[in-house]
C-alpha cells in the first residue's frame, strides 16, 4: 500500500513557489548574469550571441519566449537578459492584465530597449492580447479614448522594446501570439551535476558548510529543478543544524531527505500517490488524464504541469494516445509485481 495521510502537508518538492518568504530567499538564491546562470548550455550560448548582436547595432533584443515546467529559471532568465541588455525590467502577468488598458499603460511608460516581462503569457485574455499584437510588431498601439458616440481610436507611438514572455504550457499560446516571439527557447531539466553546482553555490550564499557528496545527493533528489535543490537543501540545513552540529555531508542529506519523504528517486508522497494510483487502480494503465486527476483529488492542470513532466523525462511514466501507462521501472520501484499482458502493443 502507498500511504497518504501525510498527504495534505504543504508540498515540499512542489517546483512552485511555496510562499512569499521563500520568494525571498529565492531572490537572493538567484544568479544575476548569464555567466553565473548554470546548465542550459544551449539556450545561454544563443542569448549571449543574440544579446551581443543587438548591443552592436544598438538595437532592443527580439522578444524572447521562454517555456518549460515551473521552478528551472524562466524568471530569472528574463532579469538576466535585462540586466545584459543593461536595461529596466517592467514585470507582470497575463492573468494580472485584465483589461486593454492595463497592458497599454504599461508599454506608453517604457524606456527605448526595456525588457517587459509576461508571466503566464498563455493567460492573457482575448482583448489583452489584440492590443499586444501591434506592440510587438510595429511598436504602436490602438487605443480606445473617450465612450460613446464620442469615443475614437488612437495610434500611439511606442519605444522599441523587447517581450520576455514565460509560460508552462506552450501548447496553450495562440499561433499568432507564439508567431511574434524571434527567439523561442525550451527549457530542460537540469543534470544532477548541474545541481550539485547550484546547491554547492546556494550553500555558500546561505553560509552552509557542504561537501561535494552531500550536495549531490541533494541534487539528484530534486527532480532536475533548482526551486527543489534550493529548498531541500534549507530543509536539510536545518536538520543539520539540529541533529549534526551543521555540517552537510551525504549521510546527513540522506537522513534528513528521509525525514522529508523523499526517496532515493527523488519522489515525494505526490509522485507516489499518483504513481500508486495508477499500479493498484488502474494496473498501470492504460489510464485517462482525467480519470488519474479523479482518482488521486487533484486537477488535471497540476498532473499535467507539475508532476508528469520530470516523471515522463525520467522513463517511469509514458503518455500514449489511449492514455498514461507507468513503466517497468515504477513497477520495480514499487516492489510490485507487473501483470503480464498478452498482445500489449503499448507494454512499456
Ligand atoms: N540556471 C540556474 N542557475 C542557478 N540557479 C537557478 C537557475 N535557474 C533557476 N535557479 C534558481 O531556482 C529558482 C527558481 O527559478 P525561477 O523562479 O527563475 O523559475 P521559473 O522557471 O520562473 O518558475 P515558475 O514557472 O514557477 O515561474 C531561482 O530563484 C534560482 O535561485
Ligand atoms: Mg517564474
Amino acid at each position: 500500500m502507498i500511504e497518504t495521510d501525510k498527504l495534505h502537508a504543504p508540498r515540499i518538492i512542489s517546483a512552485q513557489t511555496a510562499n512569499r518568504q521563500e520568494d525571498v530567499v529565492e531572490r537572493a538564491l538567484r544568479p544575476k548574469r548569464l555567466t553565473e546562470y548554470v546548465g542550459q548550455a544551449k539556450i545561454r550560448e544563443q542569448l549571449e550571441i543574440f544579446i551581443a548582436a543587438a548591443r552592436q547595432r544598438g538595437d532592443a533584443l527580439d522578444h524572447v519566449l521562454l517555456f518549460g515546467p515551473p521552478g528551472l529559471g524562466k524568471t530569472t532568465l528574463a532579469h538576466i537578459v535585462a540586466a545584459e541588455m543593461g536595461v529596466n525590467l517592467r514585470s507582470t502577468s497575463g492573468p494580472v492584465l485584465e483589461r486593454a488598458g492595463d497592458l497599454a499603460a504599461l508599454l506608453t511608460n517604457l524606456e527605448p530597449h526595456d525588457v517587459l516581462f509576461i508571466d503566464e503569457i498563455h493567460r492573457l485574455s482575448p482583448v489583452v492580447e489584440e492590443i499586444l499584437y501591434p506592440a510587438l510588431e510595429d511598436f504602436q498601439i490602438d487605443i480606445m479614448i473617450g465612450e460613446g458616440p464620442a469615443a475614437r481610436s488612437v495610434k500611439l507611438d511606442l519605444p522599441p522594446f523587447t517581450l520576455v514572455g514565460a509560460t508552462t504550457r506552450a501548447g496553450m499560446l495562440t499561433n499568432p501570439l507564439r508567431d511574434r516571439f524571434g527567439i523561442v527557447a525550451r527549457l530542460e531539466f537540469y543534470t544532477p551535476e548541474e545541481l550539485a553546482f547550484i546547491v554547492s553555490r546556494s550553500a555558500h550564499l546561505l553560509d552552509v558548510t557542504i561537501d561535494d557528496a552531500g550536495a549531490f545527493e541533494i541534487a539528484r533528489r530534486s527532480r532536475g529543478t533548482p526551486r527543489i535543490a534550493n529548498r531541500l537543501l534549507r530543509r536539510v540545513r536545518d536538520y543539520a543544524q539540529v541533529k549534526a552540529g551543521g555540517d552537510i555531508t551525504a549521510a546527513v542529506a540522506d537522513a534528513a531527505l528521509r525525514m522529508l519523504d523523499v526517496d532515493h528517486l527523488g519522489l515525494d508522497l505526490m509522485d507516489r500517490k499518483l504513481l500508486g494510483a495508477m499500479l493498484e487502480k488502474f494496473a498501470g494503465g492504460p489510464v485517462g488524464l482525467d480519470n488519474l486527476a479523479a482518482a488521486i483529488g487533484e486537477s488535471s492542470d497540476t498532473i499535467e504541469d507539475v508532476l508528469e513532466p520530470y516523471l515522463i523525462q525520467q522513463g517511469y511514466l509514458q503518455r500514449t494516445p489511449r492514455g498514461r501507462i507507468a513503466t517497468a521501472a515504477i513497477w520495480e520501484h514499487f516492489g510490485l509485481a507487473r501483470p503480464s499482458r498478452d498482445g500489449d502493443l503499448f507494454g512499456a
